[in-house]
């Protein structure tokens, strides 16, 4: 625990900080309000977590991890013809795998030739939402934030109708462990409409829970190289 935690815990007496809104309305009740002692302990948590996933995935042997991906990508290929009609028409955006992710990217050269427009994913303001630009097979590739391979900035810049999220860890309700910046938890809250988004993992990472706390919005569905993990009711 912090020691402003500790020393605010003291002095109070109580382990939460005071709600003066309950002065005002003594009814009153904040869906939203986050306990800061809480929210720091699920936040070191989850930093635990994404260490010990991320060790177990990079231990993964270079086969594994290639039979891994391509059960994923024959998932994804099913599950995007049958609830999308094969994205026909729309904007799909992917990612460039890094750090042991699975590799979708022979997917994204055919969806490409089937005319889907791809996009990929970038860092272009630290805190801030991720920005989506078109990515095509023939194109440069320039180094982003992580190092991660991006397009150059005068591609274009989409919106998504569909996105791809990869996890680090996953729950059954939905929700995404991630590399921790919240990128992708921005960028969700903040797109109208939201991108239908697909998370796409490991089996091996589900947890039994993330402790969600107000920021973290749910996926739509988790694939892993087993199936469909998590599908909320169609929107
Ligand atoms: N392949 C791939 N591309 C992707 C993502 C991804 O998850 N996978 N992202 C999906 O969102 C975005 C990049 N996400 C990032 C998330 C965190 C940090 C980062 O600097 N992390 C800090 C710790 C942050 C903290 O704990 O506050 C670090 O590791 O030092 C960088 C990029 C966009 N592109
Ligand atoms: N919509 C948001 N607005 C402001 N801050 C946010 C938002 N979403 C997440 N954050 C911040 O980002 C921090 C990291 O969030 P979280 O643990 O969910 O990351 P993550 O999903 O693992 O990361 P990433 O999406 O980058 O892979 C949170 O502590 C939170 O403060």
């Amino acid at each position: 625990m912090s020691e402003d935690f500790e020393s605010f815990r003291c002095k109070s007496g109580f382990s939460s900080p005071p709600c003066y809104a309950a002065e005002i309305a003594p009814d009153y009740f904040d869906p939203l309000a986050v306990d800061p002692e809480q929210a720091h302990d699920v936040a070191r948590w989850r930093k635990a977590e994404r260490h010990r996933l991320r060790s177990e995935r990079q231990a993964l042997s270079v086969a594994d991890r290639q039979s891994v991906g391509d059960a994923l990508t024959r998932h994804l290929r099913r599950f995007l013809q049958d609830r999308f009609d094969g994205v026909r028409g729309l904007t799909f955006s992917a990612y460039w795998p890094i750090k042991g992710e699975p590799d979708l990217r022979p997917l994204m050269a055919d969806l490409h030739k089937t005319g889907v427009r791809i996009a990929l994913p970038v860092v272009e303001t630290k805190a801030a939402p991720l920005v989506f630009r078109l990515w095509t097979p023939e194109m440069r590739m320039v180094r982003g934030d992580w190092n991660i391979p991006v397009p150059p900035p005068e591609a274009p810049a989409l919106t998504p109708d569909i996105a791809l999220a990869p996890l680090v860890g996953w729950t059954l309700d939905g929700y995404r462990l991630g590399y921790g910046g919240g990128y992708f938890d921005r960028t969700l809250a903040a797109l109208t409409p939201r991108p239908f988004a697909i998370g796409i993992g490991f089996e091996t990472a589900q947890l039994a829970t993330l402790y969600p706390q107000p920021h973290d919005i749910a996926l739509d569905v988790i694939l892993t190289e087993t199936g469909i993990k998590a599908e909320s009711m169609p929107r």
